[in-house]
């Protein structure tokens, strides 16, 4: 066979940047706490970075992206090159240390500088990944200072590595701030800002720019279409070559705008939806690169190389070289090395690839491509099709189980519910948190002990025991009124469910940032799901033997699993969460049958499971609702259940979020000052309803009168007899004495609020 061009490139979009062993939480957490110096943090960071073009290079990348690490967050990044800093965090005044500044955007505080309120931290599109939401005023006062990104690509070219730098393009950055008012006036002066980090770019010689425009997947109106026709028209690019990169979800819809704009090439995600790949090539310009991604950067399975080689061979020669291959997003959102795995079953091993791995599968297509020689991808492969057709996949009874069921939701209606649930005896107001308590160092040190079989099964049980017994002794002092078990049991309120279910397993160190120094195990779905024993009863029956008061029994729901997880690409989505569904049904019943008279089947993931595409939400939240009401439907009237969401816009999808028919809700609302309730002043939600009323992100205390300011905010929009008081979110990452305070604060708020009520 001929030998062809090979101009094709490898190229990747980012590179995951807690480092192969989370060195990047671990120096966080200690810079944090004043135990390493600014210097060794930094020297962390470098380490990493160096070690991940290291990785991706001896893999066969050959250009390596830079500018795609972060002390904490991208966007963030994006801020500080540009100098949109909030108000509130006085530039000068208190602190200079640009590190810290930093910090105390993201979390409200840090070694040096005052503590502020963080600003607001959202999901990243359709991942679990959050992002700090640029705050944008009328004036910009854009002061630009890449030198961070300068000195990084100083590095790599210290190194001997091509690079390609990263940056949030001005579009996407602008679309998912936060701004009261038209968005796309800010837009000239963020050109002029983004017009200054062209010219330090070019001064740099960096030849090619990676510019994300992830929002080219959502279906943009006029304005937002010609908005980039201006911004990129505008754009002096001097001698960059821009490579305008898009990701989970398709563009085919913005081809025309795309083609119309100035740029040198387009990378397009080929995985997260079905695409036109020949419609791309064909309404491109015949000079751009055109940069497939192909192996998907959002899951863990292997590619099917000799599918992909036989999909792409007859582009390939049409492309001439002007083809590049690249996954199809940053590997960000996947663990980094599969080979550090010694635990895992080796017949699922076979089947996975983590970022590292993902890099080397571009290398094994780029040659199959170049020389035609298939042996080596096939052999690749053939796991693939080895776990499409294993026996482990199907579960036939589940399968019928699952077309027979007839109870899908609950009988009585919410009026009747709220009657019979009066028998719980809650006071008005009633006062409860969501569910976790502080995740101490004497917690994990006894589950890490217990995982190293340094602890008998019982000797643990006795320790979580006594954690439980302490958490409702500390809620009873701090006045609580329905009470949780604490959860010091869960390593993570999804992977501590996998555990329990047949078809899904867990990794030892395939981490995945979720935001900042948090970190996430995402569990691998390989097949179908069943519940292998009751998951929680014991817990909670003893919790509640220890109390006269409710105990709220803890469940995670099943769209939450299936967000939060690595899912099998051989199934839909709707029909893994139902098998879900099902197992977490069977759960509640068993809570019901132990006597727990409040239940709460968490969601926090509903709104992020959302496709990108508007016009695809309706039919997704079509069946998550239905999955979530077969999770609580065998819950008669008298059994409450509640359920909990945080992260996110919850306006646009207020009739799905009704749609629930949970009897109480809990809500984060306070880190973006109650406005939820908005949407509340022209649709009123008709169940109970707990808008959060404090951050738990921040180690800040909230006072009282704050607390009771958002409280009466709430009873403008929500009647009394249907407001609950309670935090954002769980409190696994807080400390006990701020926790203590700010609950106790909590509790306060309610009672003076009540008093005054009953005036
Ligand atoms: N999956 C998921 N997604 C979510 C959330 C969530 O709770 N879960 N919440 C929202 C916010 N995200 C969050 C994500 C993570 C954490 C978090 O606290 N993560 C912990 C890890 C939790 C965990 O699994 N901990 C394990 C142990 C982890 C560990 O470090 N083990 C040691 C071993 C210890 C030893 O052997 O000595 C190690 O692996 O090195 C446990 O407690 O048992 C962390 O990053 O620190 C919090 C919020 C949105 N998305
Ligand atoms: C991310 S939502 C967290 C809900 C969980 N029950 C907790 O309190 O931690
Ligand atoms: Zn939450």
């Amino acid at each position: 066979m001929a030998k062809r061009n090979e101009q094709m490139k490898l190229h990747t979009l980012g590179f995951p940047r807690i480092g192969t062993r989370r060195e990047l939480k671990f120096a966080l957490e200690q810079y944090w706490q004043g135990r390493i110096s600014k210097q060794e943090f930094l020297q962390t960071g470098a380490d990493i970075r160096r070690q991940n073009w290291a990785i991706q290079q001896q893999a066969g990348i050959e250009l390596l992206p830079v500018g795609d690490f972060a002390n904490y967050d991208h966007v963030l990044n994006t801020s500080l090159y540009l100098g949109i800093i909030p108000q509130r965090f006085a530039r000068d005044s208190d602190s200079s240390d640009k590190l810290d500044l930093e910090f105390r955007i993201a979390r409200g505080r840090a070694p040096t500088g005052c503590a502020c309120a963080a600003s607001d931290m959202t999901k990243w599109f359709n991942t679990n990944y959050h992002y700090i939401v640029p705050e944008l005023s009328q004036q910009l006062d854009i002061r630009v200072d890449i030198q961070p990104l300068l000195e990084q690509i100083e590095e790599a070219k210290n190194l001997g590595h091509e690079s390609k730098p990263v940056l949030l393009g001005p579009l996407s950055y602008l679309y998912l701030s936060a701004f009261e008012g038209d968005k796309l006036q800010l837009l000239p002066q963020l050109l002029a800002g983004y017009q200054q980090i062209f010219d330090k770019l070019n001064s740099a010689r960096a030849g090619w720019l990676q510019i994300d425009e992830p929002i080219l997947g959502l279906e943009l109106d006029a304005d937002w279409q010609k908005a980039f026709r201006q911004a990129y028209g505008e754009l002096r690019q001097g001698s960059l070559k821009l490579l305008l990169t898009s990701y989970f979800a398709s563009i085919d819809h913005h081809l025309d705008l795309i083609a119309s704009l100035p740029l040198h090439g387009v990378h397009i995600d080929c995985v997260a939806e079905p695409t036109d790949i020949q419609l791309t090539i064909d309404m491109l310009p015949r000079h751009w690169v055109v940069s497939l991604g192909v192996i998907d950067g959002r899951n863990i399975w292997k590619s099917d190389l000799s599918a992909l080689y036989q999909k792409l061979e007859p582009l390939y020669a049409q492309l001439n070289g002007r083809t590049w291959l690249a996954p199809s997003c940053s590997l960000l959102h996947c663990p980094v090395d599969l080979e550090q795995e010694d635990k895992l079953d080796p017949q699922i091993k076979s089947w996975l690839a983590f970022a590292s791995q993902k890099c080397q599968e571009l290398s094994l297509l780029k040659q199959a491509l170049l020389t035609g020689d298939t042996a080596a991808i096939e052999q690749y492969s053939a796991p693939v099709k080895a776990r499409l057709v294993s026996a482990q996949a199907v579960n036939t009874a589940l399968r019928e189980r699952i077309g027979s069921l007839t109870q899908v939701q609950r009988a009585e209606p919410y009026a009747v519910r709220k009657q019979k649930q009066q028998s719980l005896a809650l006071p008005q107001l009633p006062t409860t948190t969501i569910g976790s308590f502080p995740q101490t160092a004497e917690i994990r040190r006894l589950r890490a002990a217990y995982k190293r079989k340094e602890l008998s099964s019982e000797e643990y049980i006795q320790a979580m025991q006594q954690q439980i017994e302490d958490c409702i002794a500390r809620q009873e002092e701090i006045g609580l009124d329905v009470l949780v078990h604490g959860e010091p049991e869960r390593n993570d309120m999804v992977e501590y469910f996998a555990d329990f279910l047949d078809g899904v397993t867990s990794t030892r160190y395939g981490w995945v940032q979720s935001y900042g120094s948090r970190c996430v195990k995402p569990p691998v779905i390989y097949g179908d799901i069943t519940r292998k024993q009751a998951m929680t009863t014991d817990w909670l029956s003893y919790a509640q033997s220890l109390t006269d008061k409710p105990v709220k029994g803890m469940l995670t729901g099943p769209v939450t699993i299936l967000c939060w997880s690595f899912v099998r690409d051989d199934l839909s989505r709707e029909q893994v969460a139902r098998q879900i569904a099902l197992a977490v049904s069977d759960e509640t019943e068993d809570l019901i049958n132990a006597g727990i008279k409040i239940i709460q089947i968490d969601e926090p993931a509903i709104r992020e499971g959302m496709p990108v595409k508007h016009s695809q939400w309706q039919q997704y939240l079509d069946w998550a609702v239905a999955c979530f009401r077969l999770a609580c439907a065998r819950a008669p009237a008298d059994v409450q259940i509640h359920s909990h969401m945080c992260y996110s816009e919850f306006n646009d999808i207020l009739d799905a979020i009704i749609a629930l028919d949970a009897d109480v809700l809990t809500v984060e609302t306070s880190r973006s000052n109650m406005v939820l309730l908005d949407a509340f002043k022209h649709k009123a939600y008709p169940n109970d309803i707990g808008p959060g009323v404090y951050d738990i992100h921040s180690p800040n205390v909230p006072d009282t009168g704050w607390i009771t300011d958002l409280l009466k905010k709430a009873l403008e929009v929500v009647p009394a007899e249907r407001l609950w008081v309670n935090p954002d979110c769980g409190l696994k990452t807080r400390g006990w004495q701020e926790t203590r305070a700010a609950l106790t604060n909590m509790v306060t708020a309610a009672q003076q609020l009540r008093a005054e009520l009953a005036k």
